[in-house]
């Protein structure tokens, strides 16, 4: 696959910068990668392990001269690592970012920025519970979504080198605006993950059970809920208070959802209980119809458009 930028950045080296950057080596995407992460420890284990063909000791030295810088930090520090690096940005480079949450990381980070810079926010739908510069691997964007949220008026070939980057990282590409992305990932991210944390919680409350029989006995739902609450704990508490808004909305109609289902239990409502699993369980075989589960065997390998 052909060179799309000359120099990248990454700054942050935990799971998804390192995800990047074995992607960006197995594509031949980049000519030099440079990386940065803010602990001594971090950048040893960055080293030790070959993650990036330089690292650095500042992120000054590590966008020197990038035409690409990647923030790969947690959201609520973004704005933070955008003042850092800013003064030593090169004129013409585009800086990107992975965060889970947009409006909130594009009203941090855009100010920093100084003119002549290309600020195009983006979120690779790709993840896993695990964090750190060992965590990542070159699969992790195969097939997935990445979403791009640029501002208006964004340099459309800076826009273009980025969507290559990605789709040579094995990605799907697709624009979003930031408020309708939050709402978006409230609703299939925030709001889930949030469920998994107290649902695991609550069995961790009943400890009488956690200790034996709810993890020896454990069938695949409860399995995903401890899988998903075992992430990052920075990282989510970052993106609860950097995506608030959308993220109460939809928890305030799951809670009324819940409660309905809830007094249904209650009452021996089973018509009620009927039609709502009946309803749920159409919206899952329509993604699998449409073509749009990523975990399908065909899904964006000649199968409908993802
Ligand atoms: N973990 C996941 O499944 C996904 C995470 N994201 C987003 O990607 C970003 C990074 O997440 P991960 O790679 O999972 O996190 P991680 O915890 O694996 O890595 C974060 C890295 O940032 C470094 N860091 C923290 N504060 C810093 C600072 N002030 N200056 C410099 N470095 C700093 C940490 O030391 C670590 O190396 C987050 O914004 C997250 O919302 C996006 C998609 C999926
Ligand atoms: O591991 C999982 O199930 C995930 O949901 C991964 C993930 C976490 C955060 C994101 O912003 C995007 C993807």
């Amino acid at each position: 696959m052909a060179q799309v930028y000359g120099r990248v950045a990454l700054i942050g080296l935990g799971l998804i910068a390192s995800s990047l950057f074995w992607a960006i080596k197995r594509g031949g995407l980049a000519g030099e990668v440079t990386g940065y992460a803010r602990s001594d420890e971090t950048r040893a284990t960055a080293r030790e392990i070959g993650l990036c063909d330089r690292v650095c000791d500042t992120a000054a030295e590590a966008v020197a001269g990038a035409d690409l810088v990647v923030l790969c930090v947690p959201v609520g520090v973004m704005g933070a690592v955008a003042a850092e690096i800013a003064p030593h940005l090169a004129p013409g480079a585009t800086v990107t970012d992975v965060g889970s949450v947009k409006a909130d990381v594009i009203a941090q980070v855009g100010p920093h920025l100084p003119k002549g810079v290309h600020f195009i926010p983006g979120h690779p739908l790709a993840g896993t519970e695990h964090s750190g510069p060992r965590s990542g691997f070159a699969e992790l964007f195969d097939n997935r979504w990445c979403l791009l949220v640029p501002v208006e008026g964004t340099d459309v070939e800076a826009i273009a080198r980025l969507r290559a980057l990605w789709e040579g990282a094995g990605a799907h590409v697709e624009e979003m605006d930031a408020e309708h992305h939050d709402l978006v990932l409230a609703v299939t991210s925030h709001a889930p993950h949030l469920i998994a944390y107290t649902m695991v919680g609550v069995a961790d409350d009943l400890r009488r059970v956690t200790d034996s029989e709810v993890i020896k006995y454990s069938a695949a739902g409860f399995r995903d809920f401890t899988r998903i609450a075992a992430s990052d704990p920075t990282m989510w508490r970052d993106v609860f208070l950097t995506n608030k808004d959308a993220t109460l909305e939809i928890l305030g109609r799951f809670t009324e959802e819940l409660f309905a289902l809830q007094r249904a239990i209650r009452t021996g409502d089973g018509d009620h209980l009927h039609a709502y699993f009946t309803r749920t369980r159409a919206i899952r075989r329509g993604i699998i119809e449409a073509g749009q589960d990523t975990d399908a065997p065909n899904f964006g390998r000649g199968g409908p458009k993802p």
